[in-house]
């Protein structure tokens, strides 16, 4: 075996945005695959065939005829569109999704992603309803560059966009309407398993034979071919996948239904899955973002100079909360400081936030498949830490097991592509390849077990909500500047979609949507830019003008959110952002009649959730 890995830059442009060059990846792979068969003496002749296991989710688009994305790809993590999943779980198709797809409303997921892109570039939906413009999650912009322009997914991959329908394996076209993205953007979906073309550069002449989410290539590489069997693998985020077999069960406890594999013509095999979005990321921050340690894993050592987390809980919802929760708006919190607590206990509370949000996606796997789960097959850059595993077999009450090759992402795509070119005859021959080489048994005493956990949730209790405060918390409610500008950005945006809704009152909507955008210009530019001179007047535009205005205001709202308000959270004290929205509140009543404020204050109360709500 041979190993050669090339890390690439992580882009963080702004708080809660995530990006990736899809270019420089590419470059990597150019590299890396060359040094790799260098390194084990191989030629290309003698690969019987290439298999991909990619990070999921995360959105290229590039330019069919150039091959060059059109701007940076946007990652798993990124929650730079929660305002528009909270818009979109207001829109009457919302409750379908999780039925056809699997998965519920969430910026993690690609199709979001995509209309965001989408809706940044003025031209680009045209040109990806022509065709010109494609996406591809990464293992599908890999597959285009190595074969010089072959545009496919396979299906496990295809089951993270939002886009097909998990019963059909197809592209949805009620998915495709709810987000408004056009069919010929998309790639080609296929099996897991399949000889899908030939390397045309890099290394040509080999044959791709497989491609699997990376989750998923961890499911095969663990083996769990059966239903009922399950592996968490622990990196950058933890994931843990139930195999359903051909069972397609939809949970009722915050976990995913996502397509595990399908091999060639078989019937496609489900899975649970229970995402955690931040585990050894958050490692990786304790490492970078705050320089306790200069080396992941001296998490451990440091980590190991204090008996206890000496009652320090750090619940990391740096992307909101995934699995089981589902909260976009949760951010992290580190609660239970005193000044007792050392960069030691930080250290414990760091790999402590791992074990318990397993525990919780497991609690909850559990109760969605009426089974307790027995033991824990494991495994990812994180199994490497004692201490960790130790603890995750302590909260969870089971064993926990790992294999002897922890890097079962790359494993299981090689068993896949091995196995669709006929290297391996059948399954049963990679189960007997699996060889345990570290097991965790459980040493916590229940009673500690129920009070840590008790403490755990209580953490997690306050990451709520922190995105969307509560009314009556923090400032009077309706009255931030920001909160008023940022609504009537939301309603504007709610109001515009109506106007293309065959069902809605489309004369009512007209009135608002004039009335709201003439009290909304006119109110920022009095109160924000002091022009008392200026009154727009958009309440004669006719239904047409509109939508032919529709890209002018979105990117205006776009900018303001990007610029203006950014600039105002920072130059503005809490006592002036209260004392200009009730300005700006005031200014805008002028120009609406009773009932558009009444309808607008409605919407604005429902969009205000409860702290734990
Ligand atoms: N000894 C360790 N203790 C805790 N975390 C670790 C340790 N070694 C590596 N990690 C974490 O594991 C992650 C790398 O695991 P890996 O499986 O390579 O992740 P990915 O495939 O998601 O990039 C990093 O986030 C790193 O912080
Ligand atoms: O960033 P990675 O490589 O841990 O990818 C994780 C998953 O694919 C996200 O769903």
């Amino acid at each position: 075996m041979s190993v050669v890995q090339r890390e690439h830059q992580q882009h963080f442009p702004r708080p809660g945005w995530v990006e990736h060059d899809a270019t420089e990846i590419w470059r990597n792979l150019s590299k890396i695959v060359p040094e790799a068969l260098a390194q084990a003496g191989a030629s290309a002749e003698q690969v019987v065939g290439l298999g991909i296991a990619n990070q999921r989710e995360t959105t290229v688009l590039w330019d069919r005829r150039t091959g060059v994305p059109v701007g940076r790809a946007i990652v798993w993590q990124d929650t730079r569109t929660d305002g528009m999943i909270e818009q979109l779980e207001k829109e009457p198709g919302a409750k379908r999704v999780r039925e056809l797809c699997g998965l519920p409303l969430a910026t993690y997921f690609s199709a979001p992603k995509i209309r965001w892109l989408l809706d940044q570039t003025p031209g680009l939906q045209e040109r990806a309803e022509r065709g010109e413009v494609l996406f591809g999650t990464i293992e599908s912009w890999l597959i285009w560059n190595l074969t010089g322009g072959l545009h496919i997914t396979d299906v496990t991959n295809a089951s993270r966009t939002m886009l097909m329908n998990l019963r059909t394996l197809a592209w949805d076209p009620q998915l495709l309407a709810f987000f408004d993205i056009p069919h010929a953007m998309l790639p080609e979906i296929r099996s897991s398993t399949e000889v899908y073309g030939t390397t045309a550069t890099v290394v040509p002449g080999i044959r791709i034979a497989a491609a699997l989410g990376d989750q998923q290539a961890a499911l095969f590489g663990q083996t769990c071919f059966a239903p009922g069997e399950a592996k968490c693998t622990y990196g950058t985020g933890s994931f843990l996948l139930l195999n359903t077999g051909q069972n397609l069960v939809l949970s009722t406890h915050g976990m995913l239904t996502t397509v595990g594999f399908k091999i060639g013509d078989e019937p496609a095999v489900y899975a649970l899955e229970g995402s955690i979005a931040v585990t050894g990321s958050l490692v990786q921050w304790f490492r970078d973002g705050l320089e306790l340690i200069s080396s992941a894993p001296e998490i451990e050592t440091l980590a190991r100079t204090v008996e206890d987390n000496g009652g320090c809980y750090i619940v990391p919802a740096f992307s909101g909360l995934f699995a089981p929760h589902w909260h976009s708006e949760a951010r992290g919190v580190i609660a239970g400081l005193t000044s007792y607590i050392t960069k030691g206990h930080l250290a414990r509370a760091v790999l402590e936030a791992t074990g318990w949000q397993t525990r919780e996606v497991v609690d909850a796997m559990n109760a969605d498949s009426g089974l307790a789960l027995s033991t824990l097959k494991v495994d990812g850059g994180m199994t490497a830490d004692n201490l960790l595993m130790q603890f995750i077999a302590d909260v969870l009450d089971v064993p926990v097991v790992r294999p002897m090759v922890a890097e079962t992402v790359s494993l299981g795509a090689a068993y896949a592509a091995g196995l669709s070119v006929g290297y391996w005859p059948d399954l049963e021959g990679l189960r007997r390849n699996w060889h345990r080489a570290g097991q965790w048994q459980p040493a916590m005493s229940p009673a500690r077990r129920d009070t840590e956990y008790a403490h755990w949730r209580q953490a997690v209790e306050l990451t709520f909500g922190w995105m969307r405060p509560a009314s009556g918390s923090r400032r009077p409610a309706g009255t931030d500047l920001i909160e008023v500008i940022l609504d009537d950005h939301r309603r504007i945006e709610h109001l515009l979609r109506e106007l293309r809704n065959e069902d809605a009152d489309r004369a009512k909507v007209l009135a608002e949507l004039s009335a709201m955008l003439t009290a909304h210009f006119t109110a920022t530019e009095r109160v924000l830019h002091r022009r008392t001179e200026i009154s727009a007047d958009l309440v004669s535009l006719s239904e047409q003008d509109l939508l032919a205005l529709e890209e002018t205001i979105s990117a205006h709202i776009r900018d303001e959110e990007r610029s203006l308000l950014n600039e105002l959270r920072k130059s503005l004290s809490p006592s002036d952002r209260t004392a200009l929205g009730r300005a700006f509140k005031a200014e805008q009543s002028r120009h609406l009649t009773p009932v558009q404020r009444f309808e607008a204050v409605v919407a604005h109360s429902v969009t205000a959730r409860l702290p734990n709500g």
